[in-house]
This record gives C-alpha cells, sequence and structure tokens, in this order.
C-alpha cells in the first residue's frame, strides 16, 4: 500500500507545485512561517480509510501537562499496517523531491525515528500551547526544517477547535489552519516558528499523521540549538512567565546533559 500511497501523493503535490511554492513563499507576509495546505491529498475514499483504520485514543499515550494534552503513539505494530503506511509515504525520497520543490529547502531528511513524530489523536478539551519545536533530532547534527501534518477526521471544521495556528515572532497575533479531512499542512520549523493547536471544543476525535524533515543545513544559516519551549496564548500572561521558566530550566538541564534526561521516545520497528 505504501507505494500506491508515494504515488499519489507525488502526483498530487506535483500537479499543483507551483501554487504551492507561491504560497509557501507568500506565507512569509503573514506572520513570517512559511506554510502551504495541501487540500484533497488522497482520493476521498483512501482517506476515509486511513480515518477508519486510526487507533482508538484509548490504544494510545496521553500526554499531559500545562503545556499540552492529547494522545500520540507510534506503536504501528498494534495498528493497521496502513497507519505505517501513510506515515512512512511521507517519508519516500520521491515525496521529498517534491516537497524540496515547494519549498525550496534542500538536503531534507525524513526522520525515520519519529522522534516526537507519529500518530496524534485529540479530543475535546485537548490542546497544544503555542510553542517552538525542540531545533534538532536526537543525534543533533540534523536542524528540524519542516512539519508535515496531515488531517484526516472527516467534517472537521474551523467551529471544532483544535486547529493549526503559527504566531508571529511575539506570539501576539496568528493565522489559523483549519485541520481539515484530507489535507497535508506543510510548515516551517526555524527558532521562531511559534505554532499551537487550539482547544477543541467539539465532539470527536482530530486525528494526525505527523511527520518532521531535518537537514544539515541551518534554516537560519545560523548555528542554533533549542528544547522544544513554550510560550502561551496572549490572554495567558502568568502561564507566558510559567513556560519561560519551564523553558530555562530544560534547556539548562540539556546544556548540562546533551542527550537529555527524559526517555528516549523513538520508533525502531519495521519501515514499509
Ligand atoms: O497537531 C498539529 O497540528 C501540530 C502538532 C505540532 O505542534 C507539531 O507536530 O510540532
Ligand atoms: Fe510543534
Amino acid at each position: 500500500m505504501k507505494e500506491e500511497l508515494v504515488q499519489l501523493i507525488v502526483a498530487r503535490l506535483s500537479a499543483d507545485r507551483d501554487a504551492l511554492k507561491t504560497a509557501f513563499q507568500a506565507s512569509k507576509n503573514e506572520v513570517g512561517v512559511r506554510y502551504c495546505a495541501v487540500d484533497d491529498l488522497l482520493p476521498q475514499e483512501l482517506a476515509e480509510r486511513i480515518h477508519r483504520a486510526f487507533p482508538q485514543p484509548s490504544a494510545m499515550r496521553l500526554m499531559e501537562s500545562f503545556r499540552e494534552r492529547k494522545y500520540t503513539s507510534k506503536s504501528f505494530d498494534q495498528f493497521d499496517p496502513l497507519m505505517a503506511d501513510i506515515t512512512f509515504a511521507v517519508q519516500d525520497p520521491r515525496v521529498v523531491e517534491v516537497v524540496e520543490q515547494i519549498t525550496g529547502i534542500r538536503e531534507q531528511i525524513p526522520d525515520a525515528s519519529l522522534y516526537a513524530g507519529g500518530l496524534s489523536a485529540m479530543v475535546k478539551g485537548h490542546h497544544l500551547g503555542p510553542h517552538i519545536d525542540n531545533s534538532h533530532e536526537a543525534s543533533r547534527r540534523y536542524y528540524r526544517t519542516l512539519n508535515l501534518l496531515y488531517y484526516v477526521t472527516p467534517g472537521w471544521s474551523l467551529e471544532n477547535g483544535g486547529n493549526l495556528e503559527l504566531w508571529d515572532e511575539r506570539v501576539r497575533k496568528n493565522v489559523t489552519i483549519v485541520s481539515r479531512f484530507n489535507r497535508l499542512a506543510i510548515m516551517e520549523t526555524t527558532p521562531t516558528s511559534w505554532h499551537s493547536v487550539s482547544p477543541v471544543v467539539a465532539d470527536g476525535t482530530r486525528c494526525c499523521v505527523s511527520n518532521y524533515y531535518f537537514s544539515p543545513r541551518s534554516p537560519t544559516g545560523q548555528d542554533y540549538f533549542n528544547v522544544t519551549s513554550f510560550s502561551a496564548r496572549p490572554e495567558q500572561p502568568l502561564l507566558r512567565l510559567l513556560a519561560r521558566v519551564d523553558n530555562g530550566l530544560r534547556q539548562g538541564v540539556r546544556a548540562l546533559v546533551p542527550q537529555g534526561l527524559g526517555k528516549k521516545d523513538v520508533y525502531e520497528g519495521p519501515k514499509p
């Protein structure tokens, strides 16, 4: 199945390559984070199949802190093989190539270990506060360059909440990308690419297949390293303060212990 998915994704991205390229570049003028959204990534029936195969939240891990509340998993051995197929299809060199043509970002390497990637499910009350992603993968040799987020919940609309938001450098204003069914959002990751998922306010589950690309080239041309760093929404000044202290502590620990203290959450199973 993976091969068919790769071909469909490459065909879809190639068909709109020039328009997506223009949209990606032009989006810089919105909040400063470049992105584009690819609608109808796959034939509808196939996207619905992926949704049906998506694991139930009860089979996933609840991530819960003041920063976030969501279910995640990369236990592909326990799921319908279609889930690994769609995840790893987005990592195929042919997909990477057309994504590079769209974004102009070169020498990218998909994250086969799914370090922080994989599947996520969010239900009512779940959210992900404004943050910048960790800048590197586990070896710290490569810079994170892109997040590729594929949403597969039929009928998901703006009013449901649970939408992707990209913020300006000061986390004051945002642009919303609805987590629409069968949409692939491609966003760049830099030291200032603040983003969040607004609280889910509807019944239903917002299902997302996440992939990350890395590159030996720094997105800014400068050398940098950051742990995942959180802020908070503009109307939450106290939480912002707390987040800043929390970031400083975690960044400090990383300076002392480069591999970090947490257990490495990486995928080591077979790849389709
Ligand atoms: O679920 C999403 O839309 C975004 C999740 C996120 O922040 C990320 O993958 O880095
Ligand atoms: Fe993120």
